[in-house]
Parts: structure tokens; C-alpha cells; sequence
């Protein structure tokens, strides 16, 4: 088996439980300290300014509140991610993954799969979410790490024409618990097939045409949407 498998990590690796209350509950009454102590760092400068606010407080305003929104705004991604490295690296964070991923992500490794994820979670988060799992270090499966500032939006083609010309590859297979970002990979000429996890916002989800699954157990080589035809 050869090709690249590109991985959604909440509602497809990993609960939308565990992101919100785990990862978003620690963020929240850190980001106004956090970015008071880091404004001189670029990256958080470029993202406050991004944001918009004349003080810091309004600034935390607005990221509480597409935190209550779950919006994937680039800039909240962005601080959350660095906040939450510090947390997995002071060893307050451990990462959630459904029982069916460590196994199945090892075993697509073994056989020559090459693997990478694409996630509104910043490069910098989904680092650590990986490599601090109760299965492990999984960061070492991965060779390819994507988010919307070095891809671009999840819901648009380009972004994985973007992810293709850096991974080289042309089979390329997109799992994932949101249609329309399949509705994306696709356009772009990816295979494509959806998580539909019991308890998961995605139970009750319309996949149009993707090829549909409830855990990575059932994708194996020769699967349709995984190593069949596309
Ligand atoms: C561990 S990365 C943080 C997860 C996150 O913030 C997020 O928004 C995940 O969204 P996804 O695109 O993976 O559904
Ligand atoms: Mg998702």
C-alpha cells in the first residue's frame, strides 16, 4: 500500500468532547495572562492585531466568544495552540484518541501508508496532541503537519491542491467528520471518506457521496475510499 492518508483530528482521531471541555477549559481563563506576558512575540502580535480591540480585554472578549461558538478563527487557533503546548509540555494535557486510531494508525504505517493531519488546531497543538496519547507517542507516524495558515481554510479546494504539492504524492485519502471539507479534498481530486462516530455533532450527518465509516477500524487496504479505486 502506498499514498498518503490525511487525518482530521476532533470528531475524527479524537472526541469534539475532549477538544471543548479538555482543551478549550484550559485555554479560556489563560489567554488574557497569556497574552499580556507574550505580546512582544510576533506571532501573538500578529494574531491580537488580527483579532482586533484597543485593550487586551476586549481582545479576550472576542475569543471567548468564538470559543462559546466553536468558530475556528485562524488567530484563536493560533493562541490556543501555543498555550496548549505549554500545557501538554508542563505535562497538564493529555491528548484523547478513540481506541480504534493508535491501532489502526500503526498498522497503516507498517504497511507503507504514509500519514499526516490537517486540522483547524494549529500546527503547534496538533504536535503534542500526538505525541502525549495514553497509546503513546504517535507524532512519530506523521510526517505531515497542516493547518489553516500553511494550507488555508478547510473548506476549500485549494487548500488540499496546497497540502498535495508539498506531500508530492497523487493518492491522497482525506478522513474526516465534516462533509463539506470532504466536499474540498474532493474537488481537489482526493478519495475521501467520513467519520460517522456514535455521540459525535457528525451522527447524523448528510455524506452525500463520500464513503462513510464509524471508526478506523473498518478502513483497511482495499477498502473503497481507502486503498480501492477512486
Ligand atoms: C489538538 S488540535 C486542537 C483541536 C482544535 O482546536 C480544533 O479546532 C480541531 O478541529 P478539526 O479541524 O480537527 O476538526
Ligand atoms: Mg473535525
Amino acid at each position: 500500500m502506498t499514498g498518503w492518508t490525511v487525518l482530521d483530528i476532533e470528531g475524527t482521531t479524537s472526541s469534539t468532547e475532549s477538544v471543548h471541555v479538555g482543551l478549550y477549559a484550559f485555554a479560556r481563563p489563560r489567554l488574557g495572562p497569556w497574552i499580556e506576558a507574550n505580546r512582544d512575540d510576533p506571532e501573538v502580535r500578529a494574531a491580537v492585531e488580527e483579532i482586533g480591540g484597543a485593550t487586551t480585554e476586549e481582545v479576550v472578549k472576542v475569543l471567548h466568544d468564538w470559543m462559546d461558538h466553536d468558530v475556528k478563527a485562524t488567530p484563536l487557533k493560533t493562541l490556543q495552540g501555543r498555550i496548549w503546548a505549554e500545557g501538554f509540555a508542563a505535562g497538564e494535557l493529555t491528548a484523547h484518541f478513540f481506541p480504534d486510531v493508535a491501532p489502526a494508525l500503526r498498522a497503516w504505517h507498517a504497511e507503507g501508508r504514509r500519514l499526516a493531519v490537517f486540522s483547524s488546531g494549529s500546527v503547534s497543538a496538533q504536535r503534542p496532541w500526538f505525541a502525549h496519547t495514553g497509546d503513546g507517542d504517535l507524532s512519530v507516524l506523521i510526517e505531515g503537519w497542516f493547518d489553516t495558515v500553511n494550507a488555508g481554510p478547510k473548506r476549500e479546494a485549494s487548500s488540499y491542491r496546497r497540502i498535495a504539492a508539498e506531500l508530492g504524492g497523487t493518492d491522497l485519502l482525506f478522513l474526516s467528520d465534516v462533509p463539506a471539507e470532504l466536499d474540498a479534498a474532493a474537488t481537489a481530486g482526493w478519495r475521501t471518506t467520513g467519520l460517522r462516530r456514535p455521540g459525535e455533532p457528525s451522527e447524523n450527518a448528510d455524506f452525500g457521496p463520500h464513503p462513510v465509516v464509524a471508526s478506523f477500524g473498518e478502513l483497511s487496504s482495499g477498502e473503497p475510499g481507502f486503498g480501492g479505486p477512486r
